[in-house]
């Protein structure tokens, strides 16, 4: 019998301006025959994956062996809890225990939190070595494994430590996301929904004709809001990798949403925190005069329609102020936030006043 042909996956470019190295996003189905032609001069290949994809993790990693190269898998813990330096530290030791050298390969198989330390290990093992995406969450192949920020959380806050470090490649495997929990796929529908507001109210259209069929992976648009969402970040990422001003715009909703998770200790998915913040950061636009109320009103109907929440508790104020001021888009003590000036406009508000802060916070308070 033939194995069965893989569909003609979809390629995105991303980089290859400005100094940067290019690279592709593959979006398809049986991709893993592609992970060796991006293995370069590879004899080690490291594969890190969370405890939750253990089968495949070591699947990959027999599978590179066949092929001859020295593979070994790496189990990090599932989700947030491996974005600590500690299990940093967990993955050089094991690096240097394979004598891990600069022509060896990391692959990142897993959520946005396993790619986003696969990323950081690669980036800081002797100051960088290559890196490939393998995500298997909706969240990380719109967002996390493409465009190379990397890192992991300290006790101050979310992401304060990490690297600009592109993959060499990102292989999204679109059959992965049929084991992955409903709560976990609809957090990835929050950063869908983000690239629909800062750039492609496509992606908003195809969500509110049937919310219900964009919760699941085998709704009908499923491949064309992940392929949408991965070229508004690729375009943008390209453009500008190390947020030096474009870039900015993909963290609408995140102030707030770091904030959340914080405070929350990481037990909210990422994706339910960016869609309050999402509609904290509709409400500053609003109350800055900015954005028009039928755009501020469609964030709470859109994300409210595929289940996502809108609200926090009201009392948390405070505190979320204070982590909001180590936010990266922060500059000495002036805040700053992503607004839109109207849908697909998003703009940069600097420092606003207090009490417009207070009021959009009252907004989504519960
Ligand atoms: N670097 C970036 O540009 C960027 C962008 C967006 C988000 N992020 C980060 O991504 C993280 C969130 O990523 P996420 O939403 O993918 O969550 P996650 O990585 O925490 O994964 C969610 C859960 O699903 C499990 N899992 C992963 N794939 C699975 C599958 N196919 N089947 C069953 N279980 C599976 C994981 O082990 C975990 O328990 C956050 O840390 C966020 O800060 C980074
Ligand atoms: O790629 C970016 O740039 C983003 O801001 C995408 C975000 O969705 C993502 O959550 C990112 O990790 C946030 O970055 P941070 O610099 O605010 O930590
Ligand atoms: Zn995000």
């Amino acid at each position: 019998m033939t194995p069965p042909v893989a569909d003609t996956p979809t390629r995105i470019q991303v980089g290859g301006t400005a100094g940067t190295a290019p690279y592709e996003v593959l979006i398809g189905r049986q991709l893993l025959g592609e992970l060796p032609g991006l293995l370069g001069a590879a004899k080690r290949v490291a594969v890190l994956h969370p405890e939750a994809l253990a089968e495949t993790g070591e699947a990959i990693r027999q599978d590179l062996a066949e092929q001859g190269y020295d593979a070994v898998a790496i189990q990090l813990p599932n989700g947030e809890e491996a974005k600590t330096a500690e299990v940093a530290a967990y993955c050089w030791k094991a690096l240097g225990q394979t004598g891990f050298t600069r022509t060896d390969v990391i692959v990142g198989v897993g959520g946005g939190a396993t790619t986003d330390v696969a990323g950081f290990v690669a980036a800081t093992w002797l100051r960088g070595v290559r890196w490939i995406a393998v995500p298997t969450t909706v969240l990380a192949m719109v967002d996390a494994a493409v465009g190379g920020k990397t890192g992991i959380n300290t006790a101050e806050g979310k992401n304060l430590v990490g690297a600009f470090h592109p993959p060499a490649g990102v292989l999204c495997d679109l059959a992965a996301l049929d084991s992955l929990p409903v709560n976990d796929y609809i957090s990835g529908l929050a950063e869908i929904i983000k690239a629909g507001f800062i750039a492609d109210p496509e992606i908003l259209e195809l969500i509110e004709r049937d919310p219900a069929a964009a919760r699941t992976p085998a709704g009908p648009h499923t491949a064309e809001l992940i392929e949408r969402s991965i070229r508004v970040k690729a375009e943008v990422v390209s453009s500008d990798l190390k947020e030096s001003g474009l870039r900015e715009i993909l963290n609408y909703g995140h102030t707030l949403a770091h904030a959340i998770e914080k405070n929350e200790r990481y037990n909210w998915r990422h994706g339910a925190a960016v869609s309050v913040g999402m509609v904290f950061a509709a409400e500053l636009g609003r109350l800055a005069g900015r954005l028009d109320d039928a755009t501020a009103d469609r964030h709470r109907a859109v994300l409210e329609s595929v289940g996502l929440p809108l609200t926090y508790r009201g009392d948390q104020w405070p505190k979320l102020l204070e982590t909001m001021r180590v936010d990266k888009k922060s500059r000495g003590d002036l805040l700053r936030f992503i607004v839109l000036d109207g849908l697909a406009k998003p703009t940069v508000l600097e420092g606003p006043d207090p009490a417009v802060l207070l009021a959009a916070y009252a907004e989504i308070s519960r």
